[in-house]
């Protein structure tokens, strides 16, 4: 399989390094090209074997599965690029949210799909949000979620939930990070414990809960009950968190969701010239 990646940027050199340590690409399938160039040759100097090109039609056309790694507003540029090189049995595939599948469909002469990763696949572990064109045969949802079975748990959603889905599965690494950070800046402030050995408590913690939340099936509310022993310590200041916390992550989606609807226009005005209002 020839896999290519446009954009080594963040997370399209996390997905790439990903699939190599888990053995789900060999370096000899792989092509890459990058707006900045020498960041592509860089890239592929560090796993010999993966071609490095100067033009991103070069990638699409010497590539089955083209994963186009840019930012929402970039996307129409690489669009540009590939168009001519695209053919029907090619894939396409977005990891951003606010290009819609049609945006694409509407473009490229290809198969689409959308497959938002998270940062976690570095480590093998989350979800990887799968949503497919028309075009997508069985065996094409196959190949590319046999790919993702090596770094993640690949999941079918519906574009309408991408947002939200995204922001739990790749937001939320970010977003549990930060609660994380105020909990260990609290605990050396007040309490003047060395920071790495606060850091290292509250990380094992966090890996865990985590484990329980999966491997032990236990529910969110199970492992508070578990640990909230009546009239006890945890108890109490449960309870201070659920007054502290009350309408918190409501006004974080609702910050996420006008950010999307914002990046939706100027990626829909990209592709259309127009404003479009989409999903
Ligand atoms: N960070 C995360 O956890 C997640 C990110 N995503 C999505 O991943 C996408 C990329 O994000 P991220 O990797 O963090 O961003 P980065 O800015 O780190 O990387 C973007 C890369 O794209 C390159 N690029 C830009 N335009 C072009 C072009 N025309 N041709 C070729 N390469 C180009 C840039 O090159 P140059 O070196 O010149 O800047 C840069 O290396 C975003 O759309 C984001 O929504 C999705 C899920 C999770
Ligand atoms: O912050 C962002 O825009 C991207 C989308 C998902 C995670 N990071």
């Amino acid at each position: 399989m020839k896999v290519g990646f446009i954009g080594t940027g963040s997370m399209g050199s996390l997905l790439i390094e990903a699939f190599m340590t888990s053995g789900a690409l060999l370096p000899a399938e792989v092509t890459v090209s990058n707006r900045t160039f020498s960041k592509a040759q860089t890239f592929a100097e560090r796993y010999p074997g993966i071609k490095a090109e100067f033009y991103n039609a070069d990638t699409a056309q010497a590539s089955d599965i083209v994963f186009i790694c840019v930012k929402p507003h970039e996307f129409i540029h690489v669009v540009k690029d590939i168009r001519p090189v695209m053919t029907p049995d090619k894939i396409v595939v977005s990891i951003t949210s606010p290009v819609l599948v049609s945006h694409l469909e509407g473009e490229l002469n290809c198969k689409i799909a959308k497959i938002i990763p998270s940062i976690t696949n570095l480590v093998w572990s989350g979800s990887a949000l799968c949503i497919y064109g028309d075009t997508m045969e069985d065996r094409d949802k196959k190949r590319l979620e046999a790919l993702f079975d090596h770094i993640s748990e690949p999941l079918r959603i519906e574009e309408s939930y991408t947002r939200i889905v995204s922001d739990l599965s790749s937001c939320g690494p970010a977003f549990m990070a930060f609660l994380l950070e105020q909990f260990v800046n609290a605990a050396v402030e007040e309490t003047g414990i060395p920071r790495e050995s606060a850091q290292q408590v509250a990380s094992n913690m966090l890996l865990g809960t985590a484990l329980l939340l999966t491997e032990g099936r236990m529910t969110p509310a199970e492992v508070q009950e578990r640990v909230a022993v009546p009239g006890g310590i945890t108890a109490k200041a449960l309870k201070l968190l659920e007054r502290k916390s009350s309408g918190m992550f409501q006004d974080l989606i609702a910050t996420t969701h006008a950010k999307y609807r914002e990046d939706l226009i100027k990626v829909s005005t990209s592709f259309y010239g127009e404003e479009v209002n989409g999903q």
